[in-house]
Formats: C-alpha cells, structure tokens, sequence
C-alpha cells in the first residue's frame, strides 16, 4: 500500500453553532493527487486550516509521514515538510522570484541554520529556489521582481516557493483561481507531473482540471464527507449530483 503523506482523522471544528467539520477523515498517499471539492461555504477552506495549522480544531487529529502534528503552529509544521500555497497570492512582490523562492526554502529550514554561516546559508537557499524556479518553468525569469510577472507567472512563482522547502507534502488552496484558459492548461499540466514528486491536497472548482487531474476526490457538504473515491465514482454519485444541482462548479459540468 502507498505510503501516507497525510492522514486528518475524525476533525471537528464548530463556529458557535455552526459546525464547519463534522468528523471530517481523509489521507494522502504517496503519489497522488486528492482533490477536496464541495460547494460553497462546505468547509474546505476551515479544513485546510486545520491541516495548515492556524485552525485549531475542536477534535480529531493530523498527522503527517505519520506524526501527529495537531498541537504544532503552522510554521513547525512547515519545517516538518507540510509546504503550502493560499488562495490569495503572499508573495513580496518588489522582490525578485528567486528572493521570493529563498523565502519559501527558509521557512522550510526555520532556525536549523542559525550557526550556518551567512554565504553557506545564501548558497544553499539559492540553490534551493533555483531548482524551484526550474521546476515550474520560470528558470529565465528568476531576477525578474514578483510584480512584473504576469499572474499565471506568479501562481507558478507560488508554487515554487513551496517546492523550494522540498515538502512531504502539498496544499494547493485553487491554483488555478483567475487563470485564462491557458495559464489553466499549463498549471494542469504542471500539477499532473508533480505528484509523482509529492503528494497533492487539492482545493479546486475548477472542476475539469480537478476531474483531469484528480486520481482520488473526496466531497464536503455542510462540513460533512458525503461522497469520497475515484473521479467515475463521484461523478456517478447521486449525493453528490443533488449537492451541486444549479451550481456552476457542479461535477457534471466537468466534460471530462
Ligand atoms: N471564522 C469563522 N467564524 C464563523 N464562521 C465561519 C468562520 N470560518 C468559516 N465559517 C463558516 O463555516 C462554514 C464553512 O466555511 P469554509 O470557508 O470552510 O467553506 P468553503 O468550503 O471553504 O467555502 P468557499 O468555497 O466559499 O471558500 C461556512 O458556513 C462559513 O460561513
């Protein structure tokens, strides 16, 4: 069996009366992509949080490679190989990308290189974003500050930055948000090479490229797991067709 990058078990989490987890359960296994989709206010967004950790949840556990990492704050669990992109962009935009990426392969090394000395660290980080950049296509626009680079550049630019921290493994919050058709295309393409790298927790309504790329899809409906398996399966699902009726992310809409 696959080994288990992540696993969240039994989470609950409760905003006065609302619950926005209800026992929510899921893995991640090496070498794939698992897509979280639902419709809106569902309760993928507090989950990820929960997983990222500035989300305490109120029961249940994360573990990730097998450590339970529930009561670590977001930045020790970044160390511990939990790397990460946002739905809003956080990139320092007068920096160059590689400056950007370097920040991205530090938080990953946190204080571990606090006797490295300071041309040692430099190198080590540069080599670590420049690898990144590489990776997502933007090796010639490495000295090129984050605000000059156009924003399917800088969604790959955020993905570099995580990769930068070489992760276990990688929550992706709608990489794909406010792309055209081709910066999609590209990202999609980049994602379906990526797992075999590192596993993927994908939060997507971009739902053609989630049925593309997706080889396990767990849904969440009023913070609730209603439907969890291979895209046939959930496109095939009767709960899952009732929840999205009249949504435009609906899983039918995806051709695919
Ligand atoms: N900090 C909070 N305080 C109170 N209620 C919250 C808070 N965060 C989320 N909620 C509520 O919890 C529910 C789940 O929200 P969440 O943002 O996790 O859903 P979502 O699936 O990510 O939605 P979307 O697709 O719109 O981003 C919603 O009803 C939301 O209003």
């Amino acid at each position: 069996m696959a080994e288990t990058a992540l696993r969240v078990e039994g989470l609950c989490k409760a905003f006065g009366g609302l619950v926005a987890s209800d026992r929510v359960s899921l893995d991640l296994r090496a070498g794939e992509i698992h897509a979280l989709i639902g419709p809106n206010g569902a309760g993928k967004s507090t989950l990820i949080g929960q997983i990222a950790g500035w989300i305490r949840p109120d029961a249940g556990r994360v573990l990730l490679a097998g450590r339970d990492v529930t009561r670590l704050s977001p930045a020790r669990r970044a160390r511990l190989g939990l790397g990460r992109t946002f739905q809003v962009s956080t990139l320092a935009l007068p920096l160059s990308a590689r400056r950007n990426a370097m920040i991205g392969a530090l938080a990953r090394a946190g204080g571990a290189w606090g006797f490295a000395r300071p041309l040692t660290r430099e190198r080590v980080l540069t080599e670590a974003a420049d690898a990144a950049l590489a990776r997502v296509g933007l090796a010639a626009r490495a000295d090129v500050p984050a605000a000059e680079l156009s924003h399917g550049e800088r969604r790959r630019l955020e993905l570099a930055c995580a990769l930068a921290g070489a992760p276990r493994a990688l929550l992706l919050d709608e990489p794909l948000a406010g792309m055209g058709p081709e910066g999609a295309a590209q990202m999609t393409e980049l994602l379906d090479a990526l797992r075999r790298e590192v596993p993927i927790l994908l939060v997507e309504h971009d739902m053609d490229a989630v049925f593309r790329l997706a080889d396990r899809i767990t849904v969440l409906a009023m913070g609730r797991v209603i439907a969890h398996g291979p895209p046939a399966a959930i496109r095939a699902d009767a709960a899952v067709r009732a929840t999205y009726l009249g949504q435009d992310d609906r899983p039918e809409a995806a051709d695919v």
